[in-house]
């Protein structure tokens, strides 16, 4: 069946449902994601919450869906669009389809679209809304997202503790991908995962060794509620901030955040890690950056910056053992280049010996 991929700025795009059609129209944020693999990932993602993703390989899906690179239980993406998707899965661990999977959680797949336009669109316009339909012809041409704090959406509601390993971590969930509870869980830790809104005090009476500050949707900003909850953990323990997560710690330390006009999403985005001097390739996923100049007054240091565009990819602290990475060092999809950060943030939990420090 025919369908539409209609962008905010009035250009429209034909293709033919894949999954088996949508009686409504889907509405999302439109953002690209250049990885040749890594689809079973991006979709179960939770950072990518209510957006419409457009594959740009041009064949999606041909080794399937199987039972370990999920990261998260459920898909989380609105739509996906792709040029050319295998409905068959070939691959000994498959265990279904693309195309079965987005069936059995109803999210629609637009095949046989000019997906090299759309993106050439995109990095022009930027990302913007847009709507997956089976009109041609739609009456309003600007669509409005609903302003929703997502992260409440896709965080864990209740406390839930994973491993028996001699470090105690609290990971704060913000829409935890499930990469990032295993690197921790390989590195000797126990793991108790919390709700994104949980108070400072409950978190100290877990008696962490350290904290994960997780990745997750949407704009930091909307957070701003919980900000002193996070600089109250990074002046009391060690923390690792990921993704959204750097970017709360950032804000939380006094630092600005800005909209990139059309994100880093794919696996192979060079990265320079000033204090090691060498370049890494990295797995991304974001919209949002730290400014580099709002650092000025809050004592972090921008040690990794992005070779593309030169934008911040991740902090050290001159007082608290604080570390944050934009990129994604647990990787999946992507290289695993940068999993280094998790090996340092247990150095700095080791070296803290468990103690709880407070700097004025
Ligand atoms: N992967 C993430 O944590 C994404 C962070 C944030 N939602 C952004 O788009 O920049």
């Amino acid at each position: 069946m025919e369908g539409y991929l209609h962008l905010n700025n009035g250009v429209k795009y034909k293709g033919d449902f894949v999954t088996n059609g949508v009686v409504r129209e889907i509405k999302g944020e439109i953002v690209f994601f250049t990885g040749m693999t890594g689809y079973q990932e991006v979709l179960t993602d939770p950072s990518y919450k209510d957006q419409i993703i457009v594959f740009t390989y041009p064949l999606i899906g041909n080794y399937g869906i199987n039972k370990e690179d999920f990261e998260s239980k459920k898909p989380h993406v609105a739509g996906v669009i792709v040029y050319e998707a295998n409905s068959d899965a070939y691959h000994y661990q498959a265990e279904y389809s693309l195309q079965d999977y987005l069936n059995k959680w109803n999210i629609p797949m637009l095949g046989h679209v000019d997906t090299r336009s759309i993106v050439k669109n995109i990095r022009q316009s930027g990302s913007m809304p847009a709507v997956i339909t089976e009109e041609k012809e739609i009456s309003v041409h600007t669509f409005s997202l609903k302003e929703d704090v997502k992260v409440a959406k896709v965080s864990e509601m209740k406390f839930q503790t994973y491993g028996q390993g001699k470090y105690h971590i609290v990971l704060v969930d913000f829409g935890k991908k499930e990469s990032m509870l295993t690197a921790l869980l390989e590195r000797d830790c126990k793991v108790t995962v919390v709700p994104y809104d949980t108070e400072f005090t409950r978190i100290k009476s877990l008696q962490p060794d350290g904290i994960l500050l997780s990745n997750g949707p949407g704009d930091p900003k909307e957070l701003i509620s919980i900000l002193p909850t996070i600089k109250g953990l990074i002046k009391h323990y060690p923390t690792l901030g990921i993704c959204l997560g750097h970017q709360l710690a950032a804000l939380a330390l006094g630092a600005e955040t800005t909209k990139l006009s059309f994100g880093h999403r794919g696996a192979n985005h060079p990265v320079m890690d000033r204090k090691k001097k060498k370049v890494i390739m990295s797995s991304q996923n974001h919209s949002y950056v730290v400014k580099e100049e709002s650092l000025l007054t809050t004592g972090c240091e921008a040690r990794f910056y992005n070779l593309h565009d030169g934008s911040v990819e991740g902090l050290s602290h001159s007082i608290y053992p604080l570390q944050t990475v934009q990129f994604h060092p647990e990787a999946n999809p992507g290289p695993s280049e940068g999993c280094y950060i998790f090996d340092e943030f247990i150095e700095n939990v080791k070296a803290n010996n468990g103690r709880v420090f407070a700097y004025a």
